[in-house]
C-alpha cells in the first residue's frame, strides 16, 4: 500500500539544520496493524506526518499504491488525504462548539457535503465506539475516553484505507486507552483498514501485526 524510500526530513533552526529522519525505508501491506515506537524525539511523529501528506520530507520517495502522492498538488494532496486517510491524534481537536455527531460528520463537511448525506453513517460509527447514547452531547460534557472514540468515528467517517493514529491512547487511562487500542484493532479485523499507530504503550504495540522501532531517526 505504501513504500517509503530513502525519506529524510531536515529542520532548519536558525541557522542549524536539524536532521530528524536519515533515510527511512518502510513497506506497508495494506490490511496491516503496525505500531510505530521509539524515544522521545526520535522522529515517530515526523514520520507519521509525511506518510499523512500533511509535511514533505527533504529528500526521499512516497509512493501510495505506486503513485507518487509527492508529486501531486496542494489541493490533490489535501483531496488525497481527505478521502483517503483518517486521522486520530492524542489531542483529539475536536470542535467544542460541535455536538458528538457534527464532529463525526466534520470530514464530509469539508467536502462539503451535506449532513443528510453522511449523518446515518456517523450515528453508525458512534453507536459501533459505544457512544449511541451521546450523539447530541458537546465535548465538554464527554470525558477523555470518549472524546478520543468521537476522533476515532470522525476519522472512520469517510471510509479511509489507512489510519494514522498519533499516540491516541496516550492521555487516557489504562483501562480507556486498551478499549480504545481494541476498537481499533476490531476496524482493521473488519474493515481491512491499515493503521499506523505511534505509541509508547509496550502492552499495546505488542498487538500489533508488526512492530517498526526508530532511533534517531532511522528504523532499526
Ligand atoms: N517543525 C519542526 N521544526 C524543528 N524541529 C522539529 C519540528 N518538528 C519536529 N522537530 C524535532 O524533530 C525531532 C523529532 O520530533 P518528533 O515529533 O518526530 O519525535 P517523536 O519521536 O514523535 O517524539 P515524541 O515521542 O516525544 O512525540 C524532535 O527533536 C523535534 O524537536
Amino acid at each position: 500500500m505504501i513504500t517509503v524510500t530513502d525519506v529524510h526530513k531536515s529542520f532548519l533552526m536558525g541557522e542549524r539544520t536539524m536532521t530528524v529522519l536519515q533515510g527511512i525505508n518502510l513497506r506497508i501491506e495494506r490490511g496491516e496493524l503496525v505500531a510505530v515506537i521509539g524515544a522521545s524525539g526520535a522522529g515517530k511523529s515526523t514520520l507519521l506526518h509525511i506518510l499523512g501528506l500533511l509535511d514533505r520530507p527533504t529528500k526521499g520517495t512516497v509512493l501510495f499504491e505506486g503513485q507518487d502522492v509527492l508529486r501531486l498538488s496542494e489541493s490533490a494532496q489535501a483531496d488525497f488525504r481527505n478521502r483517503r486517510i483518517g486521522f486520530i491524534f492524542q489531542f483529539h481537536h475536536l470542535l467544542p462548539e460541535f455536538t458528538a455527531l457534527e464532529n463525526a460528520c466534520m470530514p464530509a463537511l469539508i467536502q462539503r457535503k451535506r449532513l443528510t448525506e453522511v449523518e446515518d453513517r456517523a450515528v453508525a460509527l458512534l453507536n459501533d465506539v459505544g457512544l449511541g447514547a451521546r450523539l447530541h452531547h458537546k465535548p465538554g460534557e464527554l470525558s477523555g475516553g470518549e472524546q478520543q472514540r468521537v476522533a476515532v468515528a470522525r476519522a472512520l467517517l469517510m471510509e479511509p484505507d489507512l489510519v494514522l493514529a498519533d499516540e491516541p491512547t496516550g492521555n487516557l487511562d489504562t483501562h480507556t486507552g486498551d478499549a480504545l487500542f481494541g476498537l481499533m484493532r476490531d476496524i482493521n479485523k473488519a474493515r481491512g483498514t491499515t493503521f499506523v499507530i505511534v505509541t509508547h504503550n509496550d502492552k499495546l504495540s505488542a498487538q500489533a501485526d508488526r512492530i517498526i522501532h526508530i532511533q534517531d531517526g532511522l528504523i532499526i
